[in-house]
């Protein structure tokens, strides 16, 4: 090992076969070893999983210098065993490279804008979504209910009008139950000892009783591109190639599969691509944006002078139970300045995506070899006392400046930064924005019975999304 760590960036020192991996296990969700080795070892240090050495970026200033200022070197992805099990090939965007990602990125981020993000056309179809849980949640006014798994099911909604093209209404609501029994599935069974040991010390996970990495990947992947390849085949069949209007993702990928094939390109734009595509985008947006609303209302609700607040500047701004919009954003500074700090405090990612360097490179002196894993720490910044202090108090405050307008943190990074930055990023800003001032503006929201929900993470490696029940009665009648 110590052959091995001599022209890294120190670091803490790695246990054989299981790296640094314990200190993350100890320590939930993950922030804390974190948070310590920077101040130990500076903004730049070297963190063992299992066997494999990954260079940590743990400052806003350092992932400026190396993921923004020379951003082509840290674009590449850090190899994943398990990602080819589960894919059946390098598929997808969030896990590819090259020309191959850079295509795909390019495409999915043109068609996102095509259906109007930034556009009122993407928030008219998260509005829609935003007046059935209206509904629903109106037929429990006054008693305790489960607010998550009403705001789950409308951001499933969204994600899947965007890809698919229709919602979970109706005799589609099966579909729904069937996705989200999968991603509880994939939610419980794969937070088992066995599993975190394998993904990070493949041989030392081996010796562990229970199912294997390789046992779960392969029952809940066949599950989920069933779905995906139901709708893809669905689509082929009814498609208008001659319409210029796409009406979702799968349509207009595959009108641009008939296009790259009509010019001789076979294999850029091949079926396999398309469900992993799928998958990435459902994935990689649903979880993430539910995670982080059903967080927000958990903050809040333990926070109830917050809500005080965000019910004046409503009072004053809306003063109804009309819908919030987009255009009403700029006038509800306080309650931008909620959705920023639950976001910082949710701070989904104890540890970002692995990155690899495209090519040789020099981090603070130390000579890195092309390939070696570089990780943009996002939550050690979003945690620092330098820019946030008191970096563990909820405090709405320190987003709005000496003016009473929203201030902006350049620091403030949930979406990550540089080439790989969230593609979703202004599909989930909409979302949040919507649900969460629309849900405030209509209802106030208060614990159940049990007190309001624990905003303790510290039992599990990893942020998951939350179940909880809540009063609600409405704030106009
Ligand atoms: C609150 C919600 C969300 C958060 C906090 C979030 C955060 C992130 C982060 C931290 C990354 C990794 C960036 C890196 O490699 O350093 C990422 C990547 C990605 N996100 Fe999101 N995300 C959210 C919502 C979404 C949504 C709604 C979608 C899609 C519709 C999406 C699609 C993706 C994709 C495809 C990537 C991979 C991009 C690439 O590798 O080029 N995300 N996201």
């Amino acid at each position: 090992l110590y052959w091995k760590r001599r022209n890294l960036p120190p670091g803490p020192v790695p246990l054989p076969l299981i790296g640094n991996i314990l200190s993350m296990l100890r320590e939930g969700p993950g922030y804390e070893c974190f948070r310590r080795w920077t101040k130990t070892y500076g903004d730049v240090y070297t963190f063992w999983l299992g066997t494999t050495p990954y260079v940590m970026i743990g400052s806003y200033e350092k992932m400026k210098e190396t993921f923004i200022r020379d951003g082509d070197t840290y674009k590449d992805k850090y190899p994943q065993p398990f990602n080819e099990i589960i894919r059946g090939g390098q598929y997808g965007i969030v896990e590819t490279n090259g020309h191959f990602w850079s295509t795909h990125r390019r495409f999915a981020l043109t068609t996102l804008r095509d259906f109007g993000l930034g556009k009122d056309l993407m928030q008219e179809k998260i509005l829609i979504e935003v007046r059935e849980a209206f509904e629903k949640l109106d037929g429990n006014v006054g008693e305790e209910q489960d607010v998550s798994k009403v705001l789950n099911n409308s951001i499933a909604n969204v994600i899947n009008q965007i890809v698919f093209g229709y919602r979970f209404v109706g005799s589609k609501e099966e579909d729904l139950k069937k996705l989200n029994d999968l991603m509880e599935y994939q939610e419980k069974a794969f937070s088992t000892l066995k599993v975190y040991v394998q993904v990070f010390a493949p041989k030392l996970g081996w010796f562990l009783p229970g199912k294997s990495l390789e046992q779960l990947l392969e029952e809940w992947k066949n599950n989920f591109y069933e779905f995906f390849n139901t709708q893809i085949e669905n689509h082929r069949q009814k498609i208008d190639f001659d319409s210029e209007e796409n009406l979702d993702y799968a349509e207009a990928y595959l009108k641009e599969q008939r296009k790259q094939e009509a010019q001789g390109e076979m294999e850029l734009f091949s079926n396999a691509q398309l469900s992993n595509t799928c998958l990435d985008l459902w994935s990689a947006g649903l979880s993430t944006t539910n995670a982080t609303i059903n967080w927000s209302i958990s903050y809040i609700m333990n926070h109830p002078e917050v809500q005080k607040k965000m019910n004046e500047e409503l009072d004053r701004v809306i003063g109804s139970d009309r819908l919030v919009t987009t255009a009403d954003k700029n006038d509800l500074p306080y309650m931008s300045a909620v959705i920023n700090e639950c976001q910082r405090c949710v701070n989904l990612l104890p540890i970002n995506v692995a990155h690899a360097t495209t090519k040789d490179t020099v981090i603070n002196g130390y000579s890195i070899k092309k390939g070696t894993g570089v990780i943009a720490q996002i939550s050690t910044v979003l945690l620092d006392e330098k820019i946030f202090p008191d970096p563990y108090k909820f405090n709405p405050d320190r987003f709005i400046d000496e003016n009473g307008k929203l201030k902006k943190v350049e620091e403030f990074v949930p979406f990550s930064i540089g080439k790989r930055q969230c593609l979703g990023e202004g599909l989930a800003r909409m979302q949040l924005s919507l649900f969460i001032s629309n849900v405030y503006n209509r209802y106030q929201i208060s614990p159940s019975s049990e007190g309001p929900p624990s905003i303790d993470k510290s039992d599990k490696v990893g942020v998951f999304p939350r179940k909880y029940n809540a009063i609600l009665t409405r704030r106009h009648s």
